[in-house]
């Protein structure tokens, strides 16, 4: 859930953050630097000709203009220059801001790419304490709103340039009328940084209302069963309603902000600009004859000067925004909880299948272990069973065996090794574990059995699903094998998405074989079908197998019984009932007295 104190958003930047932050964000733009440069190159070309384009009106219209007989040919002469002026400006512009836009997007798309391939490499910790919504909001919406951040920049130069050059041509025109109209300045600077202020205030709401109501759409869509079931749409259409208003009047405020102090302040500010101007070269005439064309072309650079303000406030409201989504962004390139480090140069293969849990202690968060100093053997070909309570720690032995989180303490040994010195690919590849959930990915039944490894033949593929019996159901679909899976499998039941997660363990052909759960969502015939399969999966390999269910596993070579983290009894299954400790009563809570042992 977003939670509005620790939001991110309503942290206003100090400077010196902002300029650490422009100065990471930098180097994501080095690939593209040439054309940024041309583009800015392109930028001050513009505002010269900007600049020049007046001066020709000027002359033209001091030097000709004034006199009545101007030969036409001259009068086609300016025309013409000023015309092919104007086109050398479009076309330098046009390149100016394609260029830019190009290297923008190269760059935006650059960062997508960098976080997309940073997110694989992190640890579960880190999906533990991140919601998928907001990391999905930093892949998307962030680096959306860094492409402002980047036109900002193009912004700020096409601008500074404007300014610079038209107040260069003001001096060069009139010395004193320009810093007449520069009195205006010292306002300007005012309502500039009142905007900023203001603004950036504004749209900090309007982006933590935004990301409320993200949050409220994936809660609702995710939890839409629930939803459903325990009839909580009104209340959830009255929070939504209520988050999208406080959205909208948030949006109001920008707007009202927006129409007041960008056009109208400016334009105010555009015309006092020229009356002093007008006024002043009006007193001037009184002592001498002023041209024309001088009043025209300073008029022209006053309009230059004042013109960029606007889009360089309108955009300086969402540096805010970019910045605090480049922080978002950052954030994630800073994060250090990888996943648990393996040795890739090594060329260890796992041939045997034997695991060895020696002293393992284990805590999610540092602080509370959750596992404590476990230790067991899974000679190969063996069957070894996980029971206990929920949360006892069946699932975390498994995280630990697939190299999801980091231990602290102890070691885990796989054909004698230690796990740690075995290539990643190695491990995934050797063991293979079968979820409680099984995920299956948008495709066909084909591609979530093969999981794009070309190596698979269709002949494989076709035998690991006879196997797992998973054939009968799967030849009955109007396209076999071919046939299509929507996101997560949802056409198809849990069981059968369960017994398409089963051919895609074995067509791998691992040496260990790890379920978890794996036949919760199997109803008791299919259940009974598959048993025989997954003795047969187990019979070849090394099992670690949880189950809740304590007659699936009454042909486990060992049973281990956990308890707040702790093996507190182990052994066959009728060891464990000849014990009468916690195995003997989960047994007998099942309903399973009749073949307990007197
Ligand atoms: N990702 C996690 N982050 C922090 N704590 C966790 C995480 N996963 C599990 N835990 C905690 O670790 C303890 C052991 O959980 P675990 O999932 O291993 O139990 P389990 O025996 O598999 O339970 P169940 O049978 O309900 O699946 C529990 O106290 C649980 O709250």
């Amino acid at each position: 859930m977003q939670n509005k104190k620790e939001s991110i958003w309503s942290h206003t930047m100090t400077v010196k953050e902002q300029f650490h932050t422009i100065k990471r964000m930098l180097p994501f733009t080095k690939p593209f630097w040439k054309q940024f440069v041309v583009a800015i190159i392109f930028a001050g070309i513009v505002s010269v000709i900007n600049i020049l384009l007046p001066r020709l009106i000027q002359y033209y219209m001091d030097h000709f203009l004034v006199h009545s007989s101007t030969p036409l040919s001259i009068m086609f002469l300016f025309a013409g220059l000023y015309f092919m002026g104007a086109i050398l400006q479009a076309i330098f512009q046009f390149g100016q801001t394609f260029l830019y836009a190009m290297g923008a997007e190269r760059t935006l798309e650059r960062v997508r790419v960098l976080l997309f391939r940073k997110l694989h490499k992190l640890g579960m910790s880190y999906f533990d304490a991140t919601p998928a919504g907001s990391i999905v909001s930093r892949v998307t919406n962030d680096t959306m709103s860094l492409q402002d951040f980047w036109t900002l920049f193009l912004t700020l130069i096409v601008g500074v340039f404007g300014m610079a050059s038209a107040l260069v041509a003001m001096f060069t025109t009139n010395v004193k009328i320009t810093w007449a109209t520069l009195v205006l300045l010292p306002f300007l600077v005012f309502i500039i940084w009142f905007y900023q202020k203001y603004s950036s205030t504004v749209y900090r709401r309007m982006r933590e209302n935004l990301s409320q109501l993200n949050t409220k759409i994936s809660e609702s869509l995710v939890g839409i069963r629930v939803i459903q079931q325990f009839r909580q749409e009104k209340r959830i259409e009255t929070e939504f309603e209520k988050t999208n208003n406080d959205y909208l009047f948030a949006r109001f405020s920008m707007i009202r902000m927006n129409s007041l102090l960008l056009n109208p302040i400016i334009n105010l500010m555009y015309a006092l600009g020229v009356v002093i101007a007008l006024g002043l070269f009006g007193i001037n005439a009184f002592k001498e004859p002023v041209a024309a064309g001088v009043i025209y072309a300073f008029v022209s650079y006053i309009d230059s000067f004042y013109n960029p303000m606007s889009s360089m406030m309108d955009y300086l409201s969402t540096f805010q925004d970019g910045l605090v989504a480049s922080t978002r962004i950052l954030r994630i390139f800073d994060n250090e909880n990888y996943q648990p480090k393996q040795n890739e140069k090594s060329n260890l293969e796992i041939t045997e299948g034997k695991i060895e849990f020696k002293h393992v202690t284990f805590s999610y968060d540092g602080k509370n272990n959750v596992l404590n100093d476990i230790n067991f053997t899974v000679n190969p070909g063996e069957t070894v069973a996980l029971v206990g309570s929920t949360g006892s720690g069946k699932s975390s032995t498994i995280n630990l065996l697939m190299r999801f989180y980091e231990f602290q303490s102890g070691q885990i040994l796989v054909d004698g090794h230690d796990i740690r010195e075995y290539p990643a690919a190695e491990l995934r590849k050797k063991i293979g574990l079968v979820l409680q959930e099984p995920f299956l990915f948008y495709g066909d039944i084909a591609s979530n059995i093969r999981m794009y490894n070309d190596e698979i033949t269709d002949d494989d593929i076709r035998r690991a699903a006879q196997f797992v019996q998973a054939d009968h159901f799967i030849e009955e679909l109007p396209n076999g094998y071919h046939n299509k899976v929507i996101e997560r499998g949802a056409e198809y039941s849990g069981g059968q998405r369960q017994l398409i997660s089963f051919a895609r363990t074995v067509v791998g052909d691992p040496k260990v074989l790890i379920l978890d759960e794996a036949t919760a969502h199997i109803d008791t015939e299919t259940e009974d079908m598959i048993q025989g399969s997954l003795r047969k999966m187990s019979q070849s390999r090394t099992s670690l197998v949880i189950a809740h269910r304590l007659s699936t596993i009454q042909d486990a070579n060992q049973i281990l019984v956990l308890k707040h983290g702790r093996i507190i009894e182990r052994g066959t299954h009728d060891e464990l009932l000849a014990k009468h400790g916690m195995y003997f009563d989960m047994y007998q809570l099942q309903g399973n007295t009749k073949t307990v042992p007197s």
